[in-house]
Order: C-alpha cells, then structure tokens, then sequence
C-alpha cells in the first residue's frame, strides 16, 4: 500500500502543488518585502532630491552674495592683527584700523599680519586678499608693449599730430636735442575735446611711432574702484613706466582726479590729485630725462582744476574738436580702406551729411553700412547703404544718447 502511496502519482501532484503554493507564497511575501523596500528607497530619493535642490539654492545665494560682496568699490587695507578665524584687525588705506570679519571664502591659512586685503565698502567685510607684488591686472589698468596704432590710422588731426610729435614724440626719440639746446624736455600733453574723437587713438599712435610702453589708467576707476588706494595707484603707475622706458602714461577722463575741488570730492580723491600734482612737478629737473611721457584726456576741461592747467603741469593742451567735413572725409576713408566699395560710393557727400558725428560714430556708419549691404546679400557697398547707415546710426543715438552703441568705450 505504501509502496502503492509512494508512487501514486496523484499523491506527488499534491505535494507538488503544495509545495509551489508555498513557493508563491513566500515570493509575494518577498516581493511584498521588496515593493516596501522600493517606497522606501523612491521616500529617500525625494527627499536627497529636494535637499540638493535646497543646495543649489544656497550656492546660487551664496554666490551672488560672494558677487555683491566683491564688486566694487572696493576698501583696500593691510592687516596687523588676527584675533581669531572669523576676525581680524585691518588698517584701512585711508588710515583708521577695524575690527573686521572675514568672509567665509577666504581661507584663514591666507590671511597673515602684514598681507593686503580687499574689504567691502558697506560691511568691511574681507573678501580678498591681495597678491604682495603690485599687480596691474587686478587695477584694471592697461599696459601695451607697444599699441599698433599708427597715426596713419587717425584721421583729420594732423595739426594735433605735429603737436603731439613735438611734445611727445621728439623727447622721446631725440632727448638729446634738448639737452644741447639747454631746455627741459615737455613731459606730457593734455588732450580735451567731445567724445570718440580720437584721444585714445592719438595715444595709442605715439607710444606705437615712439614703441614706447603704453599705461592706460582711468581717472574715474583710480577715485571709485579701490577706495583709497588711488594716490598709490598713481604712484606705482608711474614707477611701472619709470621702470619700462620709453613709456606713455595716458591717464583718460583726467577731469575724474583734477576736477575742480566740490562739495563732493572727498579727502581720497584730494589725495590722488595731491599725488598726481606732486608726481607732475618732480618731473621737472634734471632727473627727468624724458622717456616717461604722459598723455592726460578730458571731455571736461571746463570743470578741470586750474592747477593741472598752470604752465609746468602739462607742456601743451591740445584741443582734439569735432571733425570738419574734411576730417569725416578721412576718417571714412581710413574706416572704410578695407570695404569692397562699389564705384558709385561718394565718401565726401557721406562726410557732408555727417555733420557733428565724431569718428566713433563715423566708424560706425561704416560698418552698418557694410551691414545693409550683407542683408541684401551683395558683396559691394553701394550709396545707398551709407545713407540707410547714417540714418540708423542717428536714430540709434538720439534713442540711446547715454548708452549708445557706438561709445568710443565700446570699440576701444
Ligand atoms: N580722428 C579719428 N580718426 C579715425 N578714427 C577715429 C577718430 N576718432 C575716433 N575714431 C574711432 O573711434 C574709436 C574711439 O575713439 P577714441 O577712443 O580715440 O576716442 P576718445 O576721444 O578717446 O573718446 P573718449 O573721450 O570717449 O575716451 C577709435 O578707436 C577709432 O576707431
């Protein structure tokens, strides 16, 4: 009978049967087990996911803070004394001493008694610090070996130019000349007249005739970036040029440092124009031996301090007006000297329908003329495309006459 049993088939469907049930049984209950574990995993991601999305936030808050905290103005300062992590003692170069925090992006191991550092204007936060060795990229200032500006590039100033050859040019290139005759050589020139009409540019061609050095700094950055720092600034500027003769130092919007004196000029910006003034008269005598020069640029000399314009300040102010209609003529020609013209393209009639443009503007002209000429898929600039060009390039002043498109600035 057992035997029977044993090898009844039907009894071993059973047990089969059973035993898969329990099998179905314990994989749902696994499954039950893993479908929990799974809830609880995708809970986790959530939550991981909304955490890193609150990150985010506060790197893109903390960043903006660390933006707002690093741009300018900013007040430079030295540090004499660190009290813990978080504070320091930071004589400012204005002369009082705080006690500031520092920021949590500067390092600690990088502050040390001695070093300099950037704080921010409103909480004197530290936010930087400085490199010991002067740095003229972190002042923004410009420094050419020699610009490639040449004064064929200039059009419509050749009176401006033969000045500026005298007093710049021939003391750099022919001290001796002075020597012999027994005069002091000018030291530099002061360049006034409206906007974009070639300041920069005659600079520029000087040190490149002269293949002086060329040092560009901005009056208005020297009194309003780095708090302060101005008057050393100015000093370290001129010890820079003094260092890589022969050099220009062409000093643009001057009228920033030698306005007249006002309600508004603060104590720093009286120091810078102490420095300037001081660094100007101690290149009289015989120590000077003419390979510094500098080249100042105003659009105000109507609101320049009388002191930078007594004799002995500069050698010669030079006015750098508006072109005449001759001058646009030229300075078109330079502009347009690599524009495929068609023959019927008269440059005088579009010199005398620019009256009052500067050569920024006219330069401007130019190449939205070439423009009209490429939307309408031509690859000769007709008439036709200056005078639609002269029109878009006044009505683009007249809408935006603060922020214009062809600000000298821009294509400097
Ligand atoms: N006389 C000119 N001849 C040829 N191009 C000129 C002339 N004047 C201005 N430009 C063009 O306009 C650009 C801007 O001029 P530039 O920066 O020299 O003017 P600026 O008088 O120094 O102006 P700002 O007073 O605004 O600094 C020049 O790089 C040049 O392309």
């Amino acid at each position: 009978m057992g035997e029977n049993s044993a090898h009844n088939p039907e009894i071993e469907d059973e047990d089969l049967k059973q035993y898969l049930l329990n099998r179905i049984a314990a994989l749902e209950s696994k499954n039950m087990q893993y479908k929990e574990q799974v809830r609880q995993l995708d809970i986790e991601k959530k939550n991981i996911e909304n955490q890193k999305i609150r990150y985010e936030r506060e790197i893109r808050k903390l960043k903006s803070e660390v933006e707002k905290l690093r741009s300018p103005p900013l007040v430079i300062g030295t540090v004499s004394d660190i009290i813990d992590e978080q504070r320091v003692i930071v004589q400012s170069s204005a002369g009082p001493r705080f006690m500031v925090r520092v920021s949590n992006f500067v390092r600690p191991e990088d502050i040390k008694p001695g070093l300099r550092c950037t704080m921010n204007q409103q909480s004197l936060t530290v936010v930087e610090v400085l490199q010991e060795a002067f740095d003229s990229q972190i002042y923004g200032m410009e420094v050419v070996d020699s610009p490639e500006e040449t004064y064929d590039d200039i059009g419509g100033l050749e009176e401006q130019i033969r000045e500026i050859k005298e007093a710049v040019e021939l003391p750099l290139i022919r001290p001796e000349l002075f020597r012999s005759v027994g005069i002091l050589p000018p030291k530099g020139v002061l360049l006034y007249g409206p906007p974009g009409t070639g300041k920069t540019l005659l600079a520029r061609a000087v040190a490149h005739e002269t293949q002086a050095h060329f040092l560009r700094v901005v009056g208005s950055e020297l009194v309003q970036k780095y708090i302060g720092e101005g008057s050393r600034l100015v000093r370290e500027l001129f010890e820079m040029a003094k260092k890589n003769v022969p050099s220009i130092i062409f000093i643009d919007e001057i009228d920033a440092i030698g306005a007249m004196r006002s309600e508004s000029t603060t104590s720093g910006d009286r120091e810078v124009q102490r420095t300037l003034m001081q660094l100007l008269a101690d290149m009289d005598g015989f120590e000077n031996r003419g390979d510094v020069k500098i080249v100042a640029a105003t659009n105000r000399i109507d609101i320049l301090d009388q002191a930078l314009l007594r004799p002995g300040r500069f050698d010669r102010i030079i006015e750098i007006p508006l072109p005449n209609v001759e001058g646009r003529r030229s300075i078109l020609e330079i502009h347009s000297a690599n524009m495929a013209l068609d023959a019927g393209v008269d440059l005088h009639e579009v010199a005398e329908l620019t009256d009052s443009k500067n050569g920024s503007e006219l330069r401007a002209i130019c190449t939205e003329a070439g423009m009209f000429a490429i939307r309408a898929e031509r690859t000769k600039v007709y008439q036709s495309d200056f005078i639609k060009a002269i029109d878009k390039v006044t009505l683009d002043l007249a809408h935006h006459p603060k922020c214009s498109p062809y600000d000298s600035a821009m294509f400097a």
